[in-house]
């Protein structure tokens, strides 16, 4: 299976509507892939708190037509990253799409773990409530959004409705680049899973991305890693991969589910 990451840049000087076909253009280069993935609110920038409100879509948006668009044109699977939503109520969510390659919604996710503490996203927008997994021709995909890869959890509730790969799209700063590979590494060593990490380059609100978009293996291992620029990263895993590592070292048989419950 092909995958294709791309680590778009999202500086505020592009006008959301020219980086919206610029993302387009490029998914549709990517037509040798079988997955797509883009990142977390690349339309207006992840810390770009004040353009949220402004560049908020309803889930059937410009940025849901152009993508579907793309993926039926190149014919791919895309994970085309996550937007502003604005539901019926005027609620804001942090949505991603995913796409099959007739361009028809094969998923939404909203993100569960809103970042922020008292301030930016998490204020701003709601929270999503239910876990998502996707099943593609060749693995079934658990969806999560950028702070998400911060409670395991949340990976373990995916794994357990079957996911095999993680589609995990971020505009991640690059302060804590540190914790991202971890992260990214730990969630596929403890799950058993690949991770697909799809990140923004670029600055936005004066927040420089730490890019490095990453690809690990279910044994934890980085199959590749972006540097910080814009880049489309591309790699050919094998999901049988993951049968294989749970048969040969079983330790997910190994929980006990009993003492993760509230006595
Ligand atoms: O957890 C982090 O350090 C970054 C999270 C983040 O930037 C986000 O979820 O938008």
């Amino acid at each position: 299976m092909r995958a294709s990451l791309i680590q778009i840049a999202v500086d505020e000087d592009e006008p959301v509507e020219a980086r919206r076909q610029r993302a387009a253009a490029l998914v549709r280069e990517q037509s040798g892939s079988d997955l797509v993935v883009l990142p977390e609110l690349w339309t207006t920038g992840a810390f770009a708190f004040e353009r949220f409100a402004e560049h908020a879509e309803p889930l059937k948006g410009p940025t849901y037509e152009t993508m579907a668009d793309a993926a039926r044109t190149a014919g791919v699977w895309l994970h085309a990253g996550s937007l502003p939503e604005r539901d019926e109520q005027g609620t804001l969510y942090n949505t991603s799409l995913v796409f099959s390659p007739s361009g028809d919604l094969a998923a939404a996710y909203r993100k569960i773990h809103r970042f922020g503490f008292d301030k930016g996203e998490a204020v701003l927008m709601g929270a999503g409530d239910t876990p998502v997994t996707v099943a593609l021709p060749d693995t079934t995909v658990g969806l999560a959004t950028c702070y998400d890869l911060r409670f395991p959890e949340l990976f373990r509730a995916l794994v357990d409705a079957g996911a095999e790969t993680f589609v995990v799209p971020a505009g991640w700063p690059e302060r804590r680049r540190a914790h991202w590979t971890l992260l990214a590494r730990a969630r596929a060593v403890e799950n058993q899973t690949f991770v697909l990490a799809c990140g923004t380059a670029g600055t936005h609100a004066g927040v420089p991305q730490a890019g490095h978009s990453i690809v690990v293996d279910p044994w934890g291992e980085v199959v590749a890693e972006a540097a910080a620029d814009e880049e489309i990263l591309t790699v050919d895993i094998d999901p049988g991969r993951v049968a294989v590592t749970r048969e040969q070292f079983p330790v997910l048989k190994d929980r006990v589910p009993s003492l993760h419950r509230p006595a």
